[in-house]
This record gives structure tokens, sequence and C-alpha cells, in this order.
């Protein structure tokens, strides 16, 4: 089983980064603190049995002891401990998991799931895990990966592409447990999409691709279009000058090459996503790549190919579209899913 975590919730709404394997590191969610105050940050998934191995050999391992101290404080502070589980057919490991879990933290702990596994697909299917784990743990809050998943023939990122998502059962779910938590992922792109599935009753959503792929137009502007805060004022060129101090700072501090340049300038590589100097940057960030030798000589060296326009202007402040609705890839309306169930009611 693998987990990440994230700072305690309480809030009701709140606009939540997926954890992403190789993808949401530190470098990554520095990046993403720049660009965002209060979007919440997951870290990478951690296999648990790596953790546990590493225990009884802390001394030779630094970013294990970190890690399990870390994640002794984030029991301390009431940090939220997050799980996936590989296969919703293992309804029962995952029940048990959750319940190991919380009798070894006093921490809110969430379920990541897609809406199914291969023909373990029905609205019915769905309410039965979601029943079963939270009546026989203390999980109350499921993250709803608005897919589901198929586990012959497709690859991690088909998975994530192929199979058609479905809005609606996150919305029933919604309906159908009004005591449980629910949060909607799955394909949300924009700051409009994430304000009409509020509109529409959703109360808690986690971007992923997204806020990889395009940081600035998507993190960027979380905090004025989600939460109602001013945004950082920050220019790129002002959120590199502050990435850079943190970049260099931990460059080799885990020992030569560990983490390398390329590892933390890996997440500032979609900054200027489909920017006027971006292809000619990245061509740059390539060359330099092979040779420099600091953050600061990397950013020296490349910044040269982006417009002074680019480089400081800041995030463009989109009013939320009040008439914008909340649909499905093929344009149809997202309606709860069939008839309220009354019995589910019962383990709110
Ligand atoms: C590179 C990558 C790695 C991922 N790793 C994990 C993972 O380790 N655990 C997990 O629960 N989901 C993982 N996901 C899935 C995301 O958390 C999220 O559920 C998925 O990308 C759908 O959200 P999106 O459409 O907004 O991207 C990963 C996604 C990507 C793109």
């Amino acid at each position: 089983s693998l987990f990440s975590y994230s700072v305690v919730e309480e809030e009701v709404w709140c606009c939540r980064v997926a954890p992403m394997m190789d993808w949401t590191d530190n470098h990554f969610r520095t990046l993403a603190r720049l660009l965002s105050k209060h979007a919440w940050l997951y870290t990478e998934m951690v296999v648990a049995e790596t953790i546990v191995h590493q225990k009884d050999n802390l001394s030779n391992t630094p970013l294990f002891s970190k890690l399990v101290e870390a994640t002794w404080r984030a029991c301390q502070k009431r940090l939220h401990l997050q799980t996936a589980t590989a296969s919703m057919k293992l309804t029962s490991i995952c029940w048990k998991a959750m319940s190991a879990i919380s009798s070894n933290c006093d921490v809110p702990v969430s379920v990541k799931c897609r809406i199914g596994v291969d023909d373990h697909d029905s609205y019915s299917d769905l309410c039965d895990f979601i029943y079963t784990v939270a009546s026989s743990s203390p999980t109350r809050h499921f993250i709803i990966h608005a897919r589901k998943a198929l586990l012959n023939g497709l690859s991690p990122a088909d998975n994530r592409k192929i199979p058609p998502l479905k809005y609606e059962y996150y919305f029933a779910l919604l309906r159908d447990f009004p005591g449980l938590k629910f949060t909607l992922n799955g394909g949300i792109t924009c700051m409009n999409q994430v304000n009409a599935a509020r509109k529409q009753g959703a109360n808690r959503v986690m971007i992923g691709r997204a806020a990889y792929n395009s940081p600035w137009i998507t993190l960027g502007q979380v905090d004025a279009a989600v939460y109602g805060t001013p945004h950082s004022g920050l220019s790129r060129r002002q959120v590199l000058e502050k990435y850079q101090v943190y970049g260099d700072a931990v460059l080799g501090i885990d020992g030569p090459n560990k983490p390398r340049i390329r590892q933390i300038v890996k997440p500032l590589l979609n900054l200027f996503h489909s920017e006027p100097g971006n292809g000619l940057w990245k061509r740059k960030a390539d060359t330099a790549l092979r040779h420099c030798s600091s953050i600061q000589s990397f950013l020296e060296e490349t910044l040269d190919a982006l417009p002074d326009a680019v480089l400081d202007s800041t995030v463009a402040t989109t009013l939320p579209d009040s008439t914008a609705t909340f649909a499905n890839v093929d344009g149809s309306l997202v309606a709860p899913f069939g008839q309220k169930q009354e019995h589910l009611v019962a383990c709110s």
C-alpha cells in the first residue's frame, strides 16, 4: 500500500494538487507553493514497505530517516494521511489497511480510488465499496478519480485517458452519503471548470496533470479563483529568483549529484507553457543542463530566450465565468446518477 500526506483539512471548499509519482516531489511542491499559498499539496506516494524496511537502517539512509521522522511529525501535527488502493476489488484489504493506519495515528485519513475496476464498474459496486470501507474503518473522506481502471492491457498513462470520465458518480455519492466527504478528481484543467463544479455542488476538487503541465495558469490562479484571496503578485522572473535560492541550497545536499540539477530544474520546464519563447527556452535549457553546475548559472544562461513581457508579467486574474457549466468531455451535463439510495445514509 502507498500513502502520501498533506496538511490537515478542516475547511470545506478547497483545491488539491494530486499526488503524482515522480512529479510531485519536493522540488515541484516548492515551485507550487511559490505560485499558490493555498492550494493543498500532496507528497508523492510512498511505498509503505519501503519505509518499514528502511526504519531498521535509518543511520545509512538520511532521506528515509527524514521521511519516517516527517511521517511521525505529520501525525503529531495532525496532518492528513491519504492512501491509494491498487484495486477496489480488494475492499477488505482496503478497510483493514485503513483501520491499521488509523489505529497508529489520530489524524484523519482518506482513500483515493477510481469509480470502478474492470467490470466492477456499476454505481452500486462503487457504493458497496464506499459503504464497506466507511462502516468498517474510520475513513470518512474519499477522493474520487472519476474514471474506472482497466487492469489488463492499458498502461498507467492510458488508464488516465481512455476509460471515460463519469462525474455523475461523484455527485451521486455526495447525495447518497451525506455524512462522508468526497473530493472530485479527474480531467479538471482550468479554474472555470473548478468553479462550475463548485456551482454544481462539488465541495472539494483535486487537480493532477494540469497543475504540473501548466502550473502558471493553474496554480497561479488558484488563490484568486478558488480562495478569493489575492494571488502572490509575483512575476515568473521573481518566482525563479526565489526558486533559484532554494534550488542551489538543496543541490547535492544528499551527496554528489543528489539531487541532480536536472531534477531540480524539471518542474520549471512547464512554467512557460504555450508562451512566446518557450520552445527556444527549452532548447537552451537542454544544452545548459549538460554543463551548468548551479541553478543560478542555468537561469543566467537560458532566460534571455524569453521576452521580458513574459518574464515580468504577473498572472492574469480571470474572473470566474458565472455561466460556465460543469459538463462531461462529450458535452453532456452532469446529473447525479440514478435514484437516491436511502439505506446508504446509515454509514454517515
Ligand atoms: C505521472 C503521474 C503519476 C501518478 N502517480 C499516482 C500515484 O502514485 N498514486 C495515485 O493515487 N495517483 C497517481 N496519479 C494519478 C493522479 O493522482 C490523478 O488521480 C490523475 O492524474 C487524475 O487527475 P487529473 O486528470 O487531474 O490528472 C498519477 C498521475 C500522474 C500523471
